[in-house]
C-alpha cells in the first residue's frame, strides 16, 4: 500500500532586492506567491513599528490584482499581528455600492478583511452618493476624523499600476494629475470602468512614510524601467509620479513583470 504524506510548506521570501534611482527598493520574486510573502512581510513589519510608536497602523489599500495577492503574503502572518489597531483607508475607489462586484471594498473585504479582526468602523469606506464630488468631500471628512486639518501621513500606501501606467484612479493624460489642494478627488470618466471614482491624491501619496507598488505579469514589463527612473518619457505617467517626499519607495514585482529591466 502506497501512502502520500502531502507537506504544506510556507512561501520562503527569497524575493532579490535591488535598489534604483532616488531610493526605489525593488523586491524581485520568482512568483506570484513570492511577491505576496515579502509584500506581507514589509506590512506586518510597518505595522508592528507603526504601532509600538503612535499605537495605530494606518494603511491604504487599492483594488484590482492587489487584494488577492495580500491575502497569500498576509495568510501566514496573521496571527502575530494588532489588527485591532489596523485603520484601513482606500487609495481609490470606485463609486458603487459596497456590495457590487467593482467594488475595491468588496475585493479588500473577500481578501482580507473578512478573516482578520479589523474593527468595522476603523474599516473607512465611501458613502455613495449620486454626485461623486460629494463622496469625495466626504471621503476628505473621514481623513480629517483621524489626522485632523494636518496633510495625511500614512504609514503605509498599497498600490496597483495599470497596463497603462495609471496608480489610483490617476491616469495618464487626466487633469487630476495636477491637483494638488485636495485629497481626495472625484472623477467621473475613468477610461477603466466604472467611470465614476474616487482618488487620493498626489500631494497624500507622496505625503507617506511608505508607499509600496504591487505588480504582476508581461502586461506590466514594458513600463518598469520608466517606472523605475532608467527611461524617461515626457510627461511621465502617473506611478511614475509616486515618489514620497520624506519616505520610502517600494516596488515588488514577478520575473515577468522584471523581464526588461
Ligand atoms: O482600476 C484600478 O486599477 C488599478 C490597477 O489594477 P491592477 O489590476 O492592474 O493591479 C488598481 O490599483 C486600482 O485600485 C483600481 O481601482
Amino acid at each position: 500500500m502506497c501512502f502520500k504524506r502531502i507537506l504544506y510548506l510556507p512561501v520562503i521570501v527569497m524575493s532579490i532586492v535591488k535598489t534604483y534611482e532616488q531610493g526605489r527598493q525593488v523586491h524581485i520574486g520568482a512568483s506570484g506567491d513570492q511577491v505576496g510573502a515579502s509584500v506581507g512581510k514589509l506590512v506586518a513589519e510597518l505595522s508592528k513599528s507603526a504601532i509600538a510608536t503612535s499605537g495605530r497602523f494606518t494603511l491604504a489599500l487599492s483594488g484590482g490584482s492587489l487584494p488577492k495577492i495580500l491575502e497569500k503574503g498576509l495568510s501566514s502572518l496573521k496571527g502575530d499581528l494588532d489588527f485591532s489597531k489596523w485603520h484601513v483607508f482606500f487609495a481609490d475607489e470606485r463609486c458603487v455600492p459596497l456590495d457590487h462586484e467593482d467594488s475595491n471594498y468588496l475585493a479588500c473585504h473577500q481578501a482580507l478583511f473578512q478573516h482578520v479582526p479589523i474593527p468595522r468602523e476603523q474599516i473607512y469606506t465611501i458613502v455613495l452618493n449620486t454626485n461623486p464630488a460629494v463622496v469625495a468631500q466626504e471621503y476628505t471628512q473621514q481623513l480629517i476624523s483621524l489626522w485632523g486639518t494636518e496633510l495625511p501621513r500614512f504609514d503605509l500606501i498599497l498600490l496597483g499600476m495599470g497596463p497603462d501606467g495609471h496608480t489610483c484612479s490617476l491616469f495618464p493624460g487626466h487633469a487630476l494629475l495636477n491637483e494638488n489642494s485636495l485629497w481626495v478627488a472625484s472623477i467621473l470618466d475613468s477610461p477603466k470602468p466604472p467611470p465614476q471614482r474616487i482618488t487620493l491624491t498626489y500631494p497624500v501619496v507622496n505625503n507617506a512614510a511608505a508607499v509600496a507598488f504591487v505588480a504582476t505579469g508581461d502586461s506590466k514589463a514594458p513600463l518598469m524601467r520608466h517606472m523605475l527612473g532608467l527611461e524617461t518619457q515626457t510627461p511621465s505617467l502617473p506611478a511614475a509620479r509616486i515618489l514620497p517626499h520624506n519616505g520610502q519607495l517600494h516596488w515588488f514585482i514577478d520575473e515577468a513583470a522584471a523581464s526588461k529591466l
